[in-house]
């Protein structure tokens, strides 16, 4: 079993338990309750290189990662940073993180905020609307083609932007079939957790204009942003090297700053 089969598995468990304790139709009305979604393709979409810092607790490849006591603040530090968008891992048991978590950073900061999680089915959806998301990550790989697109339809016709993920030039062909809008090229692949930053200048030359190209992991600093941006990057998602750090807002500062330097874009764009 791969490291995904097993997260999902633990995933599955986990929704199971909150089926039934939450109905859909109780879910669904504190989504109408839920403040109106914001524009994640305007965050994403501006002239410099856009940061997505993210709230992540431990991971299955490193363990522990920072304790994290209070997400909403390490949020506000991250926006008064200058990022441009908030990823909240909403996984337990192998990234420790929680619904209340998005909502808590959802109430403090006034910028998109993604859900990341391995969503499988539209309650997923519902929830990360109910509390507050702005965005959802579908990961393709955990998907059949059915599924994902269904998700997307469904994520789009509750207001919210879904970031489609990709490992490999099979996913990534997957994901704009499916009509991805947003697309996250992991560095990572989860069936093994291996880190390879080539990934993104391999597959990044095979996605259509007008399409959100973000690299996600591995960046440890300005140097890592402005290698994925000469590769085309539109945005990074940063975890680890923000909340391991001693300084996380200024941390993102140094991204920030280093994304809106115009040497970082490819030639002729
Ligand atoms: O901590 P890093 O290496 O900066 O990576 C962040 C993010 O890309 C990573 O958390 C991630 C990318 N895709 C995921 C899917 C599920 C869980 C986590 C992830």
């Amino acid at each position: 079993m791969s490291v995904l089969d097993d997260i999902i598995e633990g995933v599955r468990a986990d929704l199971a338990d909150r089926e039934r304790t939450v109905s859909l139709a109780e879910l669904k009305e504190r989504a109408e309750r839920a403040p109106a979604p914001r524009d994640a393709y305007k965050a994403l979409g501006g002239d410099q290189v856009a940061v997505i810092a993210e709230v992540k607790r431990s991971s299955p490849s490193k363990g522990a990662l920072a304790a994290i006591a209070d997400p909403a603040a390490l949020a506000a530090d991250y926006e008064a940073g200058g990022a441009h968008v908030i990823s909240v891992l909403t996984e337990q048991r192998r990234f420790g993180g929680s619904l209340d978590d998005l909502a808590a950073v959802r109430t403090v900061v006034d910028i998109p905020v993604l859900r990341k999680d391995f969503i499988v089915t539209s309650y997923q959806l519902w929830e990360a609307r109910a509390y507050g998301a702005d965005l959802a990550l579908l990961i393709v790989a955990a998907l059949d083609q059915n599924a994902l697109v269904s998700l997307i339809e469904r994520a789009e016709s509750i207001g919210l932007a879904p970031l489609v993920e990709v490992h490999t030039a099979e996913e990534l062909d997957r994901a704009l079939d499916a009509g991805a809008k947003i697309i996250g090229i992991n560095a990572r692949n989860l069936k093994t957790l291996e880190v390879d930053r080539e990934v993104f200048a391999a597959l990044a030359p095979k996605i259509p204009e007008g399409i959100i190209k973000i690299a996600e992991s591995g960046v440890r600093g300005p140097h890592d942003l402005l290698a994925y941006a000469r590769a085309g990057a539109d945005a990074v998602l940063v975890g680890e090297s923000l909340v391991t750090g001693r300084d996380p807002r200024a941390a993102v500062v140094d991204l920030v700053t280093a994304g809106a330097h115009p040497a970082s874009r490819p030639e002729g764009q």
